[in-house]
């Protein structure tokens, strides 16, 4: 049996980021500084229009080189660390033989739109927010319960397996939590309240696999992990590995994992994250709050055995990802912090708006039907103005998702000052004064700007008393910079309402006959 080392003293917590480009192992300090990084990529399968798959023993192999490299960088070894965190790219949907550990298909990402077809069956006469009043979420793509559908009613023999109870589904967390204690050789299979809400699967109220969803979805309810909360020990590390022991401790999707990093505990706090797509999150407290205007009612994180806190989220699918687009469909920049200069090459977006609705539109609008519309062009537009429109899509997309916030926040009675920032995005200087421009608030980046991992890294130390709480978390939050609002306001109005224009030309763009 593994156990646990006891007597060495515990200097580090170790995050593990599984997220959709790349795969990163953090060990941190108790001061919650960085004391070294493992990464690596992993490919993007792209089968046909719309789909996106990862490999997820590619994952898993990522994520035990990530964890190698991170450890031998620092020169630490499993004894000095108190306890490993996971956070994950959400809904991105993984199904496996619990008996060989092998995926019996790729993993369904996730920004994938195959499932409309089954999203809109489900949703028949009743709309896209029939099942909205258990799991807080309207029939979409992005949640990981079509997905699993999809996979049971495509992939030969899989429903048959999982009938037998042979399959197991997890999300990304899932699926390296398994794998990291122990897999066939006992692996545990669980999840953290913050992902089982993105399924569509859990009643958000219950914190518990909501059966008539899971009937409609014809997924065994014998496949689900088990709902645990986000900071507690689940297992040890698995004995052939490198954490042979260790506690597994904490687990957050990742843009919950940003909130908590970010020391939002305060109903009213939000955080915004800028990666592959944007994630604003709203910490509303113990009560779970219903948007009116397009946002998704999720888990903010739950401690052990306290009482869970909830949070308001809008999630844009396309932001750091246009740049990534730019750079290897179009080339016309060879890396993403290129994108700065080449947009700096001109004054302003030159007429232009790019609406980058290349998986739907997700919030506010849950517009499954449109596709991405670059708008406003005449032979004056050069690369510089598409840059410039690419950069700005991301600040505008944001805007349109705090003032849904800001509507359903009013009935809440807390006022929206300012928004704190994380993510690769945040480097880009021109985007951030633009954002801060966009929203007429100040815009705050913290010093570890890594909150994803450092919000796992807490949750998961918190369950083993190397920090004490949340004040620890507040207390190691330092400001590292800050942009203020310096556009007119004739000027803003000016830019939101030709945004607003845009976006209503990539409505209705998908026919019935397109896959
Ligand atoms: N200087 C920059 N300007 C604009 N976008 C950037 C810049 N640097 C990175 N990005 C974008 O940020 C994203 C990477 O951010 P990251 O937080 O690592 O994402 P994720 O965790 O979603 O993989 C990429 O999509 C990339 O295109
Ligand atoms: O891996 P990221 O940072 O792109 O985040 C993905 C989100 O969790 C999707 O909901």
């Amino acid at each position: 049996m593994t156990t646990q080392d006891t007597t060495t003293p515990k200097k580090y917590v170790l995050a593990i980021d599984q997220g959709t480009t790349s795969s990163r192992a953090i060990l941190f300090d108790h001061g919650g500084q960085i004391v070294s990084v493992g990464q690596l990529e992993h490919e993007q399968i792209f089968p046909r229009a719309g789909w996106v798959e990862h490999d997820p023993k590619e994952i898993w192999t990522n994520v035990r080189e990530a964890v190698g490299q991170c450890l031998s960088r620092a020169e630490v070894n499993r004894h000095e660390i108190a306890a490993v965190g996971i956070t994950n790219q959400r809904e991105t949907a993984v199904v496996w033989d619990k008996n060989t550990g092998e995926p019996v298909y790729n993993a369904v990402v996730w920004q994938d739109v195959r499932t409309q077809k089954i999203c809109d069956e489900l949703a028949g006469d009743e709309g896209a927010d029939k099942y909205k009043d258990i799991c807080g979420l309207p029939l979409a793509t992005y949640f990981s319960g079509p997905k699993v559908k999809w996979i049971l009613d495509n992939v030969e023999g899989a429903r048959e397996k999982a009938e037998k109870g042979d399959l197991l589904f997890g999300n990304t967390d899932t699926w390296v939590i398994w794998n990291l204690t122990g897999g066939t050789q006992g692996g545990v299979h669980v999840t953290d309240v913050t992902n089982a809400s993105r399924t569509m699967l859990m009643d958000y109220r219950k914190l518990a696999w909501d059966e008539s969803v899971c009937a409609d979805m014809t997924i065994p309810m014998s496949m689900l992990p088990e709902i645990r909360s986000s900071s507690e020990v689940y297992g040890l590390g698995r004995p052939q590995g490198l954490l042979v022991g260790t506690p597994v401790a904490g687990d957050l999707g990742d843009q919950q994992a940003a909130t908590f990093g970010q020391a939002c505990f305060t109903k009213g706090m939000a955080k915004n994250t800028y990666g592959t797509g944007n994630f604003m999150l709203i910490n509303t407290g113990e009560e779970p709050v219903v948007s009116e205007n397009g946002l998704l009612t999720t888990l903010c994180y739950k401690i052990g055995e306290n009482k869970p806190v909830y949070a308001l989220e809008g999630s844009i699918a396309v932001t750091g990802s246009l740049i990534q687009w730019l750079r290897d469909n179009l080339g016309i920049i060879t890396a993403a912090p290129e994108v700065e200069k080449l947009a700096a090459s001109v004054e302003d977006n030159g007429g232009a708006y790019f609406v980058p609705a290349f998986s739907g539109l997700f919030a506010p609008h849950w517009r499954s039907d449109a596709r991405g519309a670059l708008v406003g062009l005449t032979r004056y537009v050069n690369k510089g103005h598409i840059a410039r429109a690419a950069l700005e899509a991301t600040a505008f997309q944001t805007r349109e998702v705090m003032d849904a916030m800001v509507e359903d926040a009013k009935t809440q009675d807390v006022e929206l000052t300012e928004l704190k920032v994380d993510g690769g995005m945040t480097a880009n200087e021109t985007l951030m004064q633009f954002q801060a421009d966009m929203l007429g608030v100040p815009v705050v980046k913290p010093k570890v700007a890594e909150t994803t991992a450092l919000g796992a890294a807490y949750a998961a130390g918190i369950a083993v008393g190397f920090w004490d709480g949340e004040q620890d978390v507040i207390d190691n939050w330092v400001e590292d910079k800050r942009w203020e609002p310096q556009m007119e306001d004739a000027e803003r109005e000016r830019l939101l309402r030709q945004w607003k224009k845009a976006v209503t030309k990539t409505f209705d763009w998908v026919d019935d006959d397109i896959d």
